[in-house]
C-alpha cells in the first residue's frame, strides 16, 4: 500500500461514478449519496476499532482496507480529491519540521 495505491483506487472509484455498468458496488453506493457514504464510513469505522481492540491482525488488516475504501468513496461523493488530503497530510508535515527546529535552543545545545 502506497500513495500510488490510494490514488489509483481513487481513480477507479471515480471512474465507475461514471460507469454505465449496474455491477459496481461503488457505483450504488455512490449513487445513494453522500450521507450514505459517510454512514458506511462510520459502520466501517467501528469494526475496524473492534478489530483493533480484540481481533487478530488479519482481520484489523482486511477492516483497515474497508475503512480506507469506503473513505475514499465518501472523499468522491463529496468531490474532494484524494491529492488534496495528501497535500494536507504533506502540509502538516513541514509544519511539524518547523516547530520541531523551533523549539530547538538556539546555540543548538541538547535540551
Ligand atoms: N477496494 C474495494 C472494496 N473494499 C471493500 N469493498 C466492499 O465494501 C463492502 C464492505 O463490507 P460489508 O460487509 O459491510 O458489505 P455489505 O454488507 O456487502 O455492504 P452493504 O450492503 O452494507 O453496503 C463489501 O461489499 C466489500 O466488497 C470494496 N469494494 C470495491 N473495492 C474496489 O473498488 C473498485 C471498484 O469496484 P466495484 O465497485 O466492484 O466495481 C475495485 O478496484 C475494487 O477492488
Amino acid at each position: 500500500m502506497s500513495e500510488h495505491t490510494l490514488a489509483r483506487l481513487a481513480a477507479t472509484i471515480k471512474a465507475r461514478r461514471a460507469s454505465t455498468a449496474s455491477a459496481s458496488y461503488t457505483k450504488s453506493l455512490l449513487e445513494k449519496g453522500a450521507a450514505a457514504c459517510a454512514k458506511k464510513l462510520g459502520e466501517e469505522a467501528v469494526e475496524t476499532v473492534i478489530a483493533g481492540v480484540a481481533e487478530s491482525d488479519d482481520k484489523l488488516r482486511a477492516e483497515a482496507a474497508d475503512l480506507l475504501y469506503h473513505l475514499m468513496v465518501l472523499l468522491e461523493a463529496r468531490n474532494v480529491p484524494i491529492e488534496a488530503v495528501f497535500a494536507e497530510l504533506d502540509s502538516r508535515t513541514a509544519q511539524s519540521g518547523h516547530a520541531e527546529k523551533a523549539s530547538r535552543p538556539k546555540d543548538g545545545s541538547p535540551s
